[in-house]
């Protein structure tokens, strides 16, 4: 006789899903399937006296500005305000291994026969399963089911790594830069590509925060998403600075990060002309941000995310200080990151602070 029972949802009790908002939250409804088992962690930015609803019947916290100042004193300093980047301050008061992430104008997006894709369980899969950063397997995911390795793939490195990250895509409005938008203002993503892969040991790339998956105790300390929106001088790059920092430490602990399936439906272009206001500087920085983290190396003595954080800052403020003084503040802001982080996670920390 089939069993009546409903199966647990995957990771139900270790996984946080964390929702950066300035609005209310109806797009949960869409979610509420796959979401409505998991606890939610919403982040709320802009003006605290405003009310968020939230749909009945989910499970949650709210921290607003206040919430934030009140819990983290001074160290509130290095949360962004007025950005999405102010989401990973969830990611700090969160308790579980695993994190989702999500923008409010993410929707279920569909798969080519039409089915409702559930990327919180696609998201769950890519982080349970291994990476394999040392060598690139032209099959795709080898632990997906259909797939494997292919002939030539050393059996010495078939067990893989453990995967930190898994980024997932977007159908519809996808994420481009505001000068790309402007040239581009009614380019759609209709693409749909079955594949996940693991980006190679030694790449960098352009993480986007509003479709991502993380495990929190491998990687969390490292997903900072800087020093952004009001009072700074550059937006909309908190997810590309966490995900470099992300990248070069998961290179040197040996962790996997993958991209591709899941996708969602990106419902909402944001406004071209305000993003390049917010990415504009952030446009010139990079041509020297990226030959510093594709050239930064971690000593061995750095075997935690939090030491190799601490050691990241400091290059950072030794090497990209000169490129602008926003970097030194940035640098700082890293260090106190992590002092916040350690102080609300008290736990993850070695006896000797490494
Ligand atoms: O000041 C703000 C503005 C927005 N939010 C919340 O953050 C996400 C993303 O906002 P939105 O969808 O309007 O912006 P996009 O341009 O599409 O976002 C992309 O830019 C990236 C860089 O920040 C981001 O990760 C991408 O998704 C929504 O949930 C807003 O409610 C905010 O908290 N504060
Ligand atoms: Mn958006």
């Amino acid at each position: 006789m089939a069993s009546s029972v409903t199966p647990t949802p995957l990771l139900k009790d270790e996984l946080d899903i964390v929702i950066p908002t300035i609005r209310n939250l109806d797009f949960l409804e869409m979610w509420r399937p796959f979401f409505q088992p998991y606890h939610l962690i919403i982040v709320q930015d802009g003006d605290p006296s405003k009310v968020i609803k939230v749909p009945e019947g989910f499970d949650y916290e709210l921290y607003n500005r206040n919430d934030i100042n009140k819990i983290l004193g001074p160290k509130s300093s290095c949360i962004s305000f007025k950005d999405s980047a102010c989401r990973c301050f969830g990611y700090m008061v969160s308790k579980k291994k695993y994190i989702f992430t999500i923008d409010d104008d993410c929707f279920v997006a569909k798969d080519p026969s039409g089915n409702d894709i559930n990327a919180l369980e696609q998201h769950i899969k890519n982080l349970l399963s291994p990476s394999t950063p040392f060598f690139f397997n032209t099959l795709y995911d080898p632990y997906r089911e259909g797939a494997d390795f292919v002939r030539g793939y050393p059996f010495s490195l078939c067990e893989g790594v453990p995967t930190a990250v898994s980024h997932g895509l977007w159908l519809n409005i996808p994420d481009y830069d505001a000068p790309t938008q402007l040239v581009k203002p009614r380019e759609r993503n209709t693409r749909f590509v079955d594949a996940v892969l693991t980006i190679p040991k030694g790449t960098l790339f352009p993480m986007c925060g509003m479709n991502l998956a993380f495990d929190r105790e491998l990687i969390g300390p490292a997903m900072y998403f800087g020093l952004m929106g009001d009072g700074q001088p550059i937006g909309r790059y908190d997810d590309m600075w966490a995900g470099w920092c992300m990248k070069v430490i998961c290179d040197h602990l040996g962790l996997g990060v993958k991209t591709g399936l899941p996708y969602i439906w990106h419902s909402k272009a944001s406004n071209p002309f305000v993003n390049l206001k917010k990415e504009y500087k952030g446009i010139y920085w990079q041509e020297e941000l990226i030959p510093f983290f594709q050239g930064a190396t971690l000593p061995k003595e750095c075997t935690t995310a939090q030491s190799c954080y601490k050691e990241l800052s400091k290059q950072v403020k030794a090497k990209l200080g000169k490129v602008d003084d926003y970097f030194n503040k940035l640098a700082d802001a890293m260090l106190t990151w992590i002092e916040a982080w350690d102080e609300l996670n008290p736990s993850t920390q070695l006896p000797d602070g490494k």
